[in-house]
């Protein structure tokens, strides 16, 4: 499948209807005596029935044969996707950072190439996230994926993914994001081969796009540049193996046919991309680094208002233009807990250390900020505008700490010297100058 001849929807939430075969779609009802084509029908619901109107998602799909009737489920060995805070876990206190998280030489498709970094909440109280990276270099071969725990963010850093989903099929590359609905049924494809991202594994409220306020009716992630799949179902017979977790455990069944059969369907709960380029950002026109909450694209908010369950932030491209301003982020301690990844280039506040495919940890009350490099080039630039360029950092953010897993502490890319990386911050308060 080329990228070009894949066609979407657009709209983030919108109601879409869409169908492979004229007529697979009922018309004025969802579940007719007789669905069309003698196609079964199925509702997927990704929030509650009685959720507001304005948040409610659901889709009604058409297929050739219903989710029923995939077999028992045995446990799937997958020792590294893990789930949520563990009881006495012991977190280090102190920023931490890891080099480019290194693609195995052993095959590995999406779901053994995945590797939980940092996690929190519970997944039964549908509270919290994790924050993995998948290293892998195969396809998933007659394998599909179910996540009954979380909705999926993924952030390609390295090689395209084509996603093949129920609902239709989404090419992804780096600088492009897809969230894929908690329990549609997904394969990822890597045609470039070694391919390495990052995933939110959000098992809280599902992402949305954030209120505006006074920025008003546009800006920031606009709605019409997410894109839904058209539907596409397989006419291949030869049986594939599921994966689905379910309660932070990995379990596999046998299904004699594929469960992308999905003919038709119609609804607003869909796999979604999303090109970062098209982020509008907005930034100091006049003095002052503003808080990086306006670069929000999708939030799940908790049930304290302003205060998330997890932020998916980015730090696209932009011009930087204020004056008599320290433009990098100000040295800071935050409530809120910060992860974050780099897709490509360089981000202001680490020049060096910190690069594309590696991460960062800064948990709450955590100091953190510019590295002195980066704080001795910003303090002494000419205030000109300047084009921060050729670079896509992102944060998962939450009001949950994050717990570092035991692959991420000892799998070999933690940078024990990240600390050094402030050490050059002397005292030169002025008035010890003789
Ligand atoms: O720590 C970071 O690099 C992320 C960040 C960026 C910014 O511009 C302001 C605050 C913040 O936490
Ligand atoms: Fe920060």
């Amino acid at each position: 499948m080329t990228q070009d001849s894949l066609r979407y929807q657009s709209g983030f939430g919108n109601e879409f209807a869409t169908e492979a075969v004229a007529g697979a779609l009922p018309q004025g009802r969802n579940s007719p005596q007789r669905a069309p084509l003698a196609l079964y029908a199925e509702l997927v619901s990704g929030t509650a029935f009685t959720a507001p109107r304005a948040e409610n998602r659901r889709t009604w799909l058409y297929r050739r044969q219903p989710s029923v009737v995939t077999g028992a489920y045995q446990p799937y060995e997958q020792a590294w996707w893990l789930t949520g805070a563990q009881p006495h876990a012991v977190i280090p206190p102190e920023p931490l950072r890891w080099a480019p998280f290194e693609i195995p030489q052993e095959p590995l498709d999406f779901v053994d190439g995945l590797r939980t970094v940092v996690a929190n909440g519970d997944v039964e109280a549908q509270v919290g996230m994790a924050a993995h990276v998948y290293l892998c270099n195969r396809s998933m071969d007659r394998r599909a994926l179910v996540n009954a725990d979380a909705e999926m963010l993924l952030v390609p850093q390295q090689g395209r993914l084509v996603l093949r989903t129920e609902l239709g099929v989404l090419s992804v590359r780096p600088g492009e994001i897809a969230l894929l609905p908690r329990g549609i049924a997904f394969r990822v494809d890597v045609p470039d081969g070694p391919s390495r991202g990052y995933v939110c594994e959000n098992y809280g409220a599902l992402f949305r796009l954030p209120e505006l306020g006074p920025i008003g009716s546009n800006g920031l992630a606009n709605p019409r540049d997410f894109q839904a799949p058209v539907a596409a179902y397989e006419d291949d017979a030869g049986g594939c193996e599921i994966v689905k977790k379910f309660g932070g455990r990995l379990w596999r069944a046998q299904m004699q046919q594929s469960p992308f059969n999905v003919v038709a369907w119609h609804g607003n709960l869909a796999p979604l991309k999303y090109d970062t380029a098209n982020f509008m950002v907005i930034g100091s026109i006049s003095f002052d680094h503003p808080d990086p909450s306006i670069f929000t694209v999708l939030t799940s908010p908790s049930d304290t208002p302003g205060t998330a369950n997890c932020d998916f932030v980015i730090f696209p491209p932009r011009w930087l233009v204020a004056e008599d301003t320290f433009r990098p982020p100000w040295y800071h301690r935050n409530v809120m807990s910060e992860f974050m990844g780099l897709v490509y280039g360089q981000y202001d506040a680490k020049p060096q250390g910190f690069r594309p495919g590696g991460a960062s940890l800064h948990n709450c009350m955590v100091p953190h900020g510019p590295d002195a490099e980066a704080f001795d080039r910003a303090s002494g630039a000419p205030l000109q505008p300047q084009k921060l360029d050729n670079t896509l950092a992102f944060m998962f953010e939450s009001r949950w700490r994050f717990q570092p897993t035991a692959f991420a502490l000892t799998g070999g890319a933690l940078d024990a010297d990240y600390a050094q990386c402030w050490s050059g911050l002397a005292d030169r308060f002025a008035s010890r100058k003789t």
